[in-house]
């Protein structure tokens, strides 16, 4: 077919596949999408579902005004070739339950979904969603076999955004001037680090006493769990999905940002062999760079706990997935 004029193509059209379209991998679908910043691919085992979401965000460009093409699909085959394969595949955890209580039914989903998805797609960055989020990084880094530093766990950006929303509440002052830190697991024992954010460089310990910097510290560690006991169906999907939607702007256009993401580490932080929340740098090649922070003696025992739970978790998911403990 000849090329139309009509129809420009630029030579590389960057492609997104999202494993998993319920409420975050479909929003995430249209941040991508009306962001302009790839073609999308949204698959789901749900026959039906991801193909007449895709066709609701075709439609949505007559009014948004882009022209990114987004597929639905139950079939791996067409996310073949993406740049990045975001895991979203999975339960969603009710009131009551911790995110550790989806290891089990949640473990296999995404060893099936990174090692489909990644055959199809052995250049892709993965990004992985599906909680309990440390664990499954490992998971899908395991049942891809992708060198580490192109696997990537979200968690820290939305853990960050969360601080940072309560910060801005408290003080009064504009989100835009707040740059936060979160170390750690995705989960309870996560790891707010107030020593390590500012308001317009201002330390944020200059700014508030003890006691509220504590609240604002605990209100993030539950910010999901706060999210899960109000909407009582599902947990949160608007700001993890414009946080996987920042991951993916930083890598495809190589901006070299510095976020916290679960990375797997080799001896940094003294911690080997899992993925845990740590400032990574992104580009277009994933990781390019986990930085270390100076920890003083609280912070730092506060990491180790969080990391011990991690591992203690992951050894269950091992388990699991070995079929060790199945009954
Ligand atoms: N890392 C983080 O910060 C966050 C993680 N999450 C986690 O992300 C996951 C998804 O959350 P939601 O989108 O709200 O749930 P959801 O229930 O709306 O969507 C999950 C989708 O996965 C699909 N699915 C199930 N098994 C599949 C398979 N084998 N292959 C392909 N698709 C499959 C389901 O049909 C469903 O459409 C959950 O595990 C949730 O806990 C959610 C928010 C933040
Ligand atoms: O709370 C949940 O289960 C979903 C999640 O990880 C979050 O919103 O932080």
């Amino acid at each position: 077919m000849s090329s139309s004029p009509f129809f420009p193509r630029s030579c590389h059209q960057a492609r997104v596949s999202i494993i998993g379209a319920g409420k975050v991998g479909s929003t995430l679908a249209q941040r991508v999408a009306e962001k302009n910043l790839a073609d999308v691919v949204m698959l789901d085992v749900l026959e039906g579902m991801p193909q007449g979401l895709a066709l609701d965000l075709m439609e949505a460009r007559g009014v948004e005004g882009h022209d990114r093409q987004i597929i639905g699909t139950n079939d791996y085959d067409d996310t073949a070739n993406s740049d990045i394969v975001v895991i979203t595949a999975g339960r969603p955890r009710k009131p009551g339950m911790n995110r550790d209580d989806l290891i089990e039914i949640n473990a296999k989903i995404v060893k099936t979904a990174a090692k489909e998805a990644v055959a199809r797609s052995p250049e892709a960055i993965l990004i992985v969603v599906t909680n309990p989020l440390d664990v499954m990084t490992y998971v899908a880094w395991e049942a891809s076999q992708l060198p580490c530093r192109r696997v990537i766990g979200m968690a820290g950006v939305l853990d960050a955004a969360r601080f940072k929303t309560f910060i801005s509440m408290e003080l009064g002052v504009s989100i835009q001037d707040i740059k936060a830190m979160v170390l750690g697991d995705h989960g309870q024992l996560m790891v707010p680090l107030p020593r390590y954010t500012t308001v317009d460089g201002i330390p944020l310990m200059e700014l508030m006493d003890t006691q509220t910097i504590e609240r604002i510290v605990e209100r993030t560690r539950n910010g999901g769990t706060e999210i899960v006991e109000l909407m009582k169906t599902g947990s949160a999907y608007f700001a993890p999905a414009s946080s996987v939607s920042l991951m993916i702007e930083a890598i495809l256009l190589d901006q070299s940002r510095i976020v916290p993401a679960a990375a797997y580490l080799q001896g940094e932080y003294g911690l080997r062999d899992l993925f845990i929340g740590v400032p990574c740098q992104l580009g277009c090649q994933g990781i390019t760079q986990v930085l270390e922070l100076e920890l003083d003696e609280g912070e730092r025992a506060a990491f180790q706990a969080s990391a011990e739970s991690v591992a203690q978790h992951l050894k269950q998911a091992k388990e699991i997935l070995s079929g060790s403990t199945l009954g």
